[in-house]
Formats: C-alpha cells, sequence, structure tokens
C-alpha cells in the first residue's frame, strides 16, 4: 500500500488468518454485502485485522462507518498494533475520525511506535483532523516515545499551519471554550423569511411599510395615502391588450415597464423588520421589473422557514389576475428543485392588493368581501394543482391601512408558521453562530467599499477571530444558518456579507432598466471600460462577484482580457447569418437538422430570463469544448451563432405569435456528409442550452420539439414542428423504429425519423437509445411532481396512483408501504418501479389519464444520446 498507510503506520497482514466473509467483502469494499453480513448478525470483530481495520487500511469510509454504527469495537488493536483511530488520522479520515470522537474513543493512546493519534495527523498534514482531536479533548501537551510534542512534529514535516494552529490553542488557553462553541444548543435559530412576488405596480413595497408599519405610523400611512390614490400607477399590464380565456393558451402577459408614477423598487430590496407578535423576520421584496428576473434564481432557493406572497391586484381584470398569478407560481416552482421532501417548500399565500379601488362590500366589522380574489384562488388551484404548499386563503388588503384586519390576520398566520417550524430549528444553534452575528456585523464596516470576501478569506478570518477549531462543515453549516437569516449570501466560492446592498445597490443598480439602456450596444466590456460605466466599487472585485453570478464571462481576446456580459447585449439580429446561397450548404447532400424548447403547456414567458444565461454558456462551453478548434460564436440581442470548422448553429429565442409563447430554437447546418459531425455537433449545443435551463430552473417543464430537417434545408420561415407527443407515439407503435415515418402537414410530403433526427445516418442509430426504454427513473424531477399532482388525489373511478401501482406489477404489500403521511404516493411509486418510461406510459393510457400520459408523452426525453469518446 502507497501512501500515509505504509509510511504512518507500517501494516503487515497477518498471512495466517483466514478471512471471514465480512473480511473478504470489506476488502472488495462492496458496502451492500458488508450490510447484509451485519444486518444478519455476523461477529464485527474476528481474527487479528478485524473488519473495521482492514476497511479503514483501504480507505473505505463508508463500509467504516457501517460498521462503527453496527457496533465494531473501536478499542482493539491489529496484527500492527494500531486502532483504528491511528490508522484513521495517519490516513487523514476525518469522517471516520469524527464518527470516532463522537463515539468517546480513547485519544490517548499510542502506537506501538509511540505516536499519539495526534502526532500522527500531523506528521501527515491533516489539519481537519488535528482540530477535529482538539475539539474532542485530546491532550496537546502529549509527547511521543521521543519526548517531542504534536506542534514540533508538525514543524518537522513543514506543517506550519498545524504548528501554529496547536501553538495557539496552548498560549491562548481557549481550547475548551472554542469546543463549546461547537456544540449545537437547544435554543431555536429560527428567523423566518418573507418573501414578496408579483408584478410592479401591484403593491409589495406598500404591503410591506404597511406590515412594519405601528399604531401611529398607521395613520399617517392611512392619511398620505388618501393624498397620493390618484397617482396610482397606469398598470404595467395594458388591460386593453387582455381578453384572455384562462383556458386556452393565449395569453397577453406584459412586463413593459411603463413610466411608473412611484418608487419602483430596484432589484431585491431586503430588510430585517420587528413584525408585532412575531419577532424578526426578514422581508425580501422582489422587484416586478422584467430586468431583474433573470438573477432571481440565485434567491429563490426551497426552504422551509420561507413564506412566499404572490400578489396580485383586484383593479385588474380577473382573467389578468389569474394570469399574473400563475406566472408567478410557475416562475417560482421553476427555481426550485423539484425533488425535495413537500416540507422543504415553505408556504405559498396569495395576496390580493386594491381592494379599495373596487366595488367589494364590507361586513358589519369593516373587513371587505371579495368573490373576484377567491374565485382567482380557485381558478389558480385548478390551472396548477400540483403546488401543494399554496395556502387554500387568499388575503384581501388595502395596503393603505395596516391597522386593519387582514394585516392581523397576516401577522396570526406568520406567527402560526413560526410556530410550526420552530422544533425542526432546534439543534442547529451554536455558541460560534451567536458570536459570527455580532462578528459579520463588524466585518461588514471594515469591508464597507465592497462586503464581499472569498470564502478561503472569509473560513480563515472566522478561525482568526471567532474559533480556531471550527471546521469546513462546522463553517459551512454555519454559513447555511446565517444565509436563511439573510446575514449572508454565499455564490459559488464568495461570501457576501450584506445581502441589502447586494440586492438593492449592486443588482439594483446594474440590472436597472436604465442602466441597461445605457450599456455598451455589444455587452462586452474591458475591466476598465467597466470601471467607467460603474464607479462605486472597483471593477476587478465586482466583475468577479457577476461572473460567479453568472452574468458575465471572462474571455481573452489575444491577449486582452474582456468580459461578455449577455444581459447587455443589445445588438439587433446580424443579417446574413443563415444565407441560404452560402455555397457550402447548397448541395443536395448538405446536412439539415433542428429542435425548438417550448415550455410545458400553461407556463408562459419562461425563457426571456434564461436566455442570457444560455448565451453565457454558450461562451462558456466555446472557451473549454472548442478553444483549440477553429470556432466561433457571434451572440446578438436574442440570438447566437456557433460554427465549428464548416459546421453552424443558430440558437435564439423566438415568439410562437400563435401560441403566446416563448421558444428556443436550435438549428444546426453541415457540409455533404457532415451527418455524424453535425449530430454530435447538435447534441453538443442542446445539452450546452439544457445545462443553462438547468441552472436557472430546474424546475421547468420542457418539451423538446424537432424540425422539419427539409424544410431547414429550404429555409422556410416557419418549418414544421414535430411534436414530442407525436414521436414517442409513432416510436412506440412502431415495429422497427427506422421505419416510422411521419406527415409534414406544410410540405404535405413524409419524414423518416432518421431524417429527423439522425440527419439521415441510419449508422447513428446506435448512438442513441429512445425514451420510452429509458427506465422511469429518468424522468426529470418536475416532470415527477406534476404526476404527483395528477394522480396522488384520489380518483372518483380509482385511476389514481394506486391502480397505477397495480398496473406497473407491484404486489399489494408493496403498494400498502409506498402510502406516507409525509410524502407523495405517486413520487414513492415512480422511485420504486422497476420500469420503462414506454411502460409507464401504456399504463396511464390503459388506466384512461389521459392528462398524466400527455405530459410523460410531451416532456420525458425522445431519445438520449450515447456519447463517442471522440466527437468533432
Ligand atoms: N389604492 C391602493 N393603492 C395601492 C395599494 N397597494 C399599492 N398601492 C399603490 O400602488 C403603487 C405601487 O405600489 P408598490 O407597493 O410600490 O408596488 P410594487 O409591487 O412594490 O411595485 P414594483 O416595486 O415596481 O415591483 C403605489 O403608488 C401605491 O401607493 C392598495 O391596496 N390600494
Amino acid at each position: 500500500m502507497s501512501g500515509p498507510y505504509s509510511r504512518g503506520v507500517s501494516y503487515s497482514p497477518s498471512e495466517s488468518f483466514e478471512y471471514t466473509a465480512l473480511q473478504f467483502a470489506t476488502r472488495r469494499n462492496s458496502i451492500e454485502q458488508v450490510k447484509y453480513l451485519v444486518e444478519s448478525g455476523t461477529e464485527l470483530d474476528t481474527g487479528p485485522d478485524p473488519a473495521l481495520h482492514l476497511a479503514l487500511r483501504k480507505g473505505h469510509v463508508n463500509i467504516a462507518i457501517v460498521l462503527l454504527e453496527a457496533g465494531a469495537n473501536y478499542e482493539i488493536t491489529d496484527s500492527n498494533g494500531d486502532r483504528p483511530i491511528h490508522i484513521a488520522c495517519a490516513a487523514g479520515l476525518i469522517e471516520v475520525v469524527k464518527v470516532l470522537c463522537a463515539l468517546g474513543c480513547n485519544l490517548e493512546v499510542p502506537t506501538r511506535k509511540g505516536l499519539f493519534p495526534l502526532h500522527l495527523a500531523t506528521k501527515y498534514g491533516h489539519i481537519a483532523v488535528v482540530r477535529c482531536l482538539c475539539a474532542a479533548g485530546c491532550n496537546i501537551e502529549v509527547r511521543n516515545y521521543d519526548n517531542i510534542r504534536a506542534d514540533i512534529t508538525a514543524l518537522k514535516y513543514g506543517y506550519n499551519d498545524i504548528a501554529e494552529l496547536l501553538d495557539r490553542l496552548r498560549a491562548s488557553g481557549q481550547r475548551d471554550h472554542y469546543a463549546r462553541q461547537l456544540v449545537p444548543t437547544s435554543r431555536p435559530a429560527l428567523k423566518l423569511s418573507l418573501r414578496l412576488l408579483g408584478h410592479s405596480g401591484v403593491g409589495k413595497t406598500s404591503f410591506v411599510k404597511s406590515l412594519g408599519a405601528g399604531l401611529f405610523s398607521s395613520f399617517f400611512r392611512r392619511s398620505s395615502s388618501l393624498t397620493s390614490s390618484k397617482s396610482r400607477p397606469s398598470s404595467p399590464i395594458n388591460s386593453s391588450q387582455i381578453e384572455m380565456d384562462v383556458t386556452s393558451c393565449q395569453n397577453s402577459l406584459t412586463f413593459e415597464s411603463s413610466a411608473h408614477h412611484y418608487h419602483s423598487t430596484k432589484g431585491i430590496h431586503i430588510q430585517n423588520m420587528d413584525v408585532s407578535n412575531v419577532g424578526d423576520i426578514v422581508v425580501w421584496d422582489f422587484s416586478g421589473q422584467e430586468s431583474y428576473f433573470p438573477i432571481y434564481h440565485h434567491f429563490l432557493r426551497p426552504s422551509a422557514y420561507t413564506i412566499t406572497a404572490v400578489l396580485f391586484s383586484l383593479d385588474e381584470p380577473q382573467s389578468v389576475q389569474v394570469q399574473q398569478v400563475c406566472f408567478w407560481l410557475n416562475f417560482l416552482l421553476a427555481r426550485q428543485k423539484a425533488d425535495l421532501p413537500f416540507a422543504e417548500y415553505g408556504p405559498i399565500i396569495l395576496i390580493a392588493t386594491h381592494i379599495d379601488l373596487t366595488r367589494a362590500p364590507k361586513t358589519q366589522h369593516g373587513d371587505w368581501v371579495s368573490s373576484d380574489a377567491q374565485k382567482t384562488l380557485e381558478t389558480v388551484q385548478k390551472l396548477l394543482p400540483h403546488i401543494q404548499n399554496l395556502m387554500d386563503t387568499v388575503l384581501v388588503v388595502d395596503n393603505n391601512v395596516p391597522a386593519s384586519h387582514a394585516f392581523k390576520q397576516f401577522k396570526s398566520i406568520l406567527a402560526n408558521i413560526k410556530q410550526n417550524i420552530v422544533q425542526q430549528t432546534i439543534g442547529t444553534w451554536t455558541g460560534l453562530l451567536e458570536h459570527s452575528v455580532s462578528w459579520i456585523h463588524n466585518l461588514r464596516t471594515e469591508y464597507e467599499a465592497f462586503p464581499v470576501l472569498p470564502r478561503s478569506l472569509f473560513d480563515d478570518t472566522l478561525r482568526n477571530h471567532i474559533n480556531l477549531l471550527a471546521s469546513d462543515e462546522h463553517i459551512q453549516e454555519m454559513l447555511n444558518q446565517l444565509q436563511l437569516m439573510g446575514e449572508v449570501h454565499c455564490i459559488n466560492h464568495l461570501v457576501v456579507l450584506n445581502v441589502p446592498w447586494l440586492g438593492s445597490q449592486l443588482i439594483g443598480e446594474l440590472l436597472s432598466h436604465h442602466f441597461i439602456s445605457h450599456a455598451r450596444e455589444i455587452g462586452v466590456y474591458t475591466a476598465e471600460d467597466f470601471q467607467s460605466s460603474y464607479t462605486q466599487c472597483e471593477s476587478a472585485s465586482v466583475l468577479e462577484l457577476l461572473e460567479s453570478m453568472d452574468l458575465c464571462v471572462q474571455c481573452d481576446v489575444d491577449g486582452e482580457i474582456e468580459f461578455e456580459f449577455p444581459i447587455y447585449i443589445q445588438t439587433e439580429t446580424l443579417k446574413g447569418l443563415w444565407e441560404p446561397n452560402d455555397t457550402r450548404y447548397s448541395s443536395r447532400n448538405a446536412t439539415f437538422g433542428g429542435l425548438r424548447f417550448y415550455t410545458s403547456s400553461g407556463i408562459y414567458y419562461m425563457f426571456k430570463a434564461i436566455f442570457c444565461h444560455i448565451q453565457l454558456h454558450l461562451r462558456r462551453n466555446l472557451l473549454a469544448v472548442y478553444a483549440e478548434s477553429d470556432s466561433d460564436l457571434f451572440q446578438w440581442r436574442s440570438g447566437s451563432k456557433f460554427c465549428n470548422l464548416d459546421l453552424e448553429g443558430l440558437i435564439t429565442l423566438d415568439e410562437d405569435q400563435q401560441q403566446g409563447n416563448q421558444y428556443i430554437e436550435i438549428k444546426v447546418r453541415g457540409p455533404s456528409n457532415s451527418s455524424h459531425c453535425c449530430f454530435y455537433f447538435l447534441d453538443n449545443i442542446t445539452s450546452t442550452v439544457r445545462k443553462a435551463i438547468d441552472i436557472v430552473c430546474p424546475g421547468l417543464l420542457i418539451e423538446t420539439h424537432i424540425l422539419s430537417p427539409e424544410e431547414l434545408k429550404l429555409y422556410a420561415d416557419d418549418p414544421f414542428c414535430y411534436s414530442p407527443q407525436l414521436v414517442t407515439t409513432a416510436i412506440m407503435e412502431a415495429e422497427s423504429t427506422l421505419d416510422i415515418i411521419l406527415y409534414n402537414p406544410n410540405t404535405h410530403s413524409h419524414e423518416t425519423i432518421s431524417q429527423m433526427i439522425m440527419f439521415d445516418d441510419i449508422d447513428l442509430a446506435k448512438h442513441i437509445q429512445w425514451g420510452c426504454v429509458l427506465s422511469v427513473h429518468e424522468l426529470s424531477g418536475p416532470i415527477k411532481l406534476r404526476l404527483c399532482g395528477f394522480l396522488d388525489p384520489p380518483d372518483p373511478h380509482g385511476r389514481d396512483w394506486c391502480l397505477l401501482a397495480l398496473r406497473l406489477g407491484l404486489c399489494q404489500k408493496k403498494i400498502a408501504a409506498l402510502i406516507s403521511q409525509h410524502s407523495s404516493h405517486t413520487m414513492r411509486l415512480l422511485d420504486t418501479a422497476k420500469c420503462t418510461i414506454g411502460a409507464l406510459i401504456t399504463s396511464l393510457h390503459e388506466l384512461d389519464r389521459q392528462d398524466a400520459e400527455e405530459l410523460v408523452l410531451n416532456c420525458a426525453p425522445i431519445f438520449k444520446v450515447i456519447l463517442e469518446h471522440v466527437q468533432v
């Protein structure tokens, strides 16, 4: 064995001993077998080299932990005279050291050579292990058989950081204090967050002001509103355009910024607020202005400690209210991974504002009654049945009357939520967290000009000022808590110390309509150019932060460093980008192919906020994958052209006038006999686009439609799109996939599946796996979530998850095991069922669940590309 095992604790396993099944399984790293043997009660500590020691020698951490949890003896030595703690410390197996310390293992025993666990960790430079041992109370004064302390060992082997740590621990005499700080207390760590979403002008900021208003200021707000009510903003939705039937796919959501007569929120306004009867909460007021949407995903992660309020104005027609609410619920859902337990997503409440501008009646107690608000809630519930955490109540407010019953009701809802989740937070509050809150406060002053620290500097500073023994995990856990409390915001390797500054000053300015309209048309800046446009902070630091937020990408253009900001690109479509008369692609055998991404029905206007991220990832892809080859990427507003040798790809954001929805189109073309290259080229672009969508909107449902290659070749303005439902149904019904032909109503001709997907090269079939033969486990989280919405509620004819489970071949016992109070039955079924997507579609069809069947047909992958090692 190489590495520290052989050097640190020299080891020669006893040859004469015959291994047990457990030892064999351990050596082979077969965790399943180890678990099986442990569960069947096998002897754990047999022989001179017990399984636990063997696992550690081999570095099989998971097996070692299984054995420890099963009760393996951790205080015995192996044939070499080493205990598990010796082997783990020498090898730096921090996870095992943590478990051993938690079990109370003896840390003051030397190896045969007289090295203590602390000496071993020190000798091999494992500072995390040293911290863990010190926090667990090991003796830092202990000397080995040569009378040498561990800090001297550290110096001898060149680990000055460890030597300094041990020195400081000895000098400060604070070791016990540090250790105590890391222990969770029974104090709840809860600080509720309130997020407000909604179109511009619906009254989010006014709601927050009223929520925070005391009795005296309530009077003031009321009287000032009476004088200002005439200056209510014109709605950002042009009502005259809107004649929407919410059941149809036509829609008219618009975000055109009108000249507001009020002070519209810039970016995200984040503030701490002390709400009477609730306590401290953090309020996140998200501006309704569209230019800020591209960064909201950073701040809309799921959290059980957050309530999200979606506001709408009763002054709008009801169809517009429904459409706006659906937009924001879909917006939120799209930005949250769909695979967490329901309890991880905080509740969502609808708030109807501007009731005072309607003719709604009041009760005798002076409370408003609005059947419109109730109708909007009910319609939304019907349209989006899968949103499980939408509260069954809608609050009706006149934002100018903070003392009204509605605000009291909202406060009591907040207090209830807080009460319900307070138990979950027990065990998260530590002395480290407590000290950090005030420390960060001071740090903010120190870094006032630019309150951002790289994570490594943050960790070092925290250890130097607060706790020398805090491990990376302690700090991570503490940062998670601080982030929930709105004290910091972590983006990749950066820690932002002042979150309100990030939301309002930085983002609020750089993504404001004003800044964007004055930005450079081509969206490219050098650091100096950027500095002259944004003078508030030093440009290098800001650019680093913006790059980690995926707002810009750094490029080296002939030795000069430039930053491309897709969000600022305003250049209109370049002429001559996709010329039919380009001779390379005009021969009869030239190759064409493409597809469109649509959002699933009922979800509108999601792509605009994502498209700048797609452009950013296309640039990164070019730099990472195609840097060496003859490639180029041209980008303009709503489009990119990617060229590699003779292949060309066009990626655009377009709007379907008929459907009233946006889509992303990707098409590629190549010269004669380039099918193979085109196929992988298209796959590379498609994967890059999907990656960007998944990063921004991991919960978004996407449909992939295939464009008619024949019409692409003819440069048709609006080529026919074969829907995923059409293609997958044909694949499932066909005897042989390659025989499939589909009718194109535009050209009145037929196209084969090979033409549509494989650039007419049948050989490529071996690089494809059809979607219907993939396992159901490959269905994306959002599809599964929708299926839960369809199949969880009991069906009057029994056509729900239960019958589906029967059809998928599960026995009664297994079906009974799917029933759970805490998670969706359908989700559990989809996670356990061992069947293909095709079998699921067939079963749903047989069950006559057209809704669920269509969903899977439309959103499941049509095919998956098996990647080759050598690509274009
Ligand atoms: N009459 C009446 N006016 C309201 C009500 N709520 C808000 N307003 C007015 O509507 C205007 C816009 O309100 P804001 O609270 O700033 O809107 P917002 O949702 O924060 O808008 P953005 O910051 O642009 O996203 C202001 O002039 C408010 O005084 C309400 O319930 N009744």
